[in-house]
């Protein structure tokens, strides 16, 4: 596999009936998120997700990220080595993929204690192959372009406020083109600078045919990168129905 996105023709995930539900055993009721869900990415291709709150944006990306196990359906994910569906893939198989070529955008950063800002950031590119020292370089320019202070960069994250976290969490996720990309809502809470930085990247991502799905904040931001939009809706349940109705 390659780091790289690539310039193999086709899809680049083709989902197909893709469900989850949430059992939700204390209350003995199953919540459904989304159901039977089918749509196609191609390289270079960027869709927006849109719904109300609960209409199932998240658990959709975190499904495809395999954060989740669907409960049914198929994601076929084109790999620059062959076919494999991420509903199913060993769990060893998507990291793998979450390594080399799946990313996933969020506002939280997983700070780890006692890992500098540059080098969580550096830390794909080194994985990668790329010498340290190249790395560092490259993490710098990133953080500085994303608007984190210089004097932060050799500094601890757990430390920082919640926009900083986020710009170094944007800057390590951004740094690498992966070919499939999931953006959670990656704008909220930034500032204006550096939502121009991230739209801005992401710009240079679609046209190095990265693919991305995303739920935005603003979605005015991105609207220019928009290729096609899938709107989910909350999906009521019988018995749900009936309560409503009784209200
Ligand atoms: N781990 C979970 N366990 C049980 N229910 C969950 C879980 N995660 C999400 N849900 C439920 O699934 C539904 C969809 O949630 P999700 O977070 O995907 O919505 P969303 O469209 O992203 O909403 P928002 O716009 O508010 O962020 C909600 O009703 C939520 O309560």
């Amino acid at each position: 596999m390659t780091t790289q996105a690539n310039m193999m023709p086709g899809p680049v995930l083709q989902v197909s009936g893709l469900s989850k539900q949430f059992e939700m055993h204390h209350l003995k009721r199953t919540l459904y998120a989304f159901e039977g869900l089918s749509f196609e990415v191609g390289r270079g291709e960027f869709i927006l997700l849109k719904g109300e709150n609960g209409a199932g944006k998240s658990t959709l990306l975190r499904t495809l990220y395999r954060s989740y196990l669907p409960r049914a359906g198929h994601a076929f994910y084109h790999t620059t080595e062959g076919v494999i569906d991420l509903a199913t893939a060993a769990d060893v198989d998507i990291a793998v993929l979450r390594r080399r070529e799946i990313g996933f955008v969020t506002q939280f950063l997983n700070a780890r204690p006692r890992v500098a800002a540059e080098e969580i950031v550096a830390e794909p590119l080194r994985l990668a192959g790329t010498t340290q020292a190249d790395a560092l370089m490259e993490a710098r320019r990133w953080l500085s372009a994303f608007g984190v202070k210089k004097q932060l960069w050799p500094a601890y994250p757990s430390t920082f406020s919640g926009g900083e976290q986020q710009k170094v969490n944007l800057a390590r996720a951004l740094i690498l083109p992966q070919r499939l990309l999931f953006l959670d809502e990656p704008t909220a809470s930034l500032d204006r600078d550096a939502r121009r930085a991230l739209v801005n990247r992401l710009q240079e991502l679609k046209a190095a045919g990265v693919a991305m799905i995303g739920v935005f904040h603003h979605p005015e931001d991105i609207q220019h990168l928009v290729d096609r939009e899938i709107q989910l809706e909350a999906i009521i349940v019988e018995d749900e129905a009936e309560t409503l109705a009784n209200l």
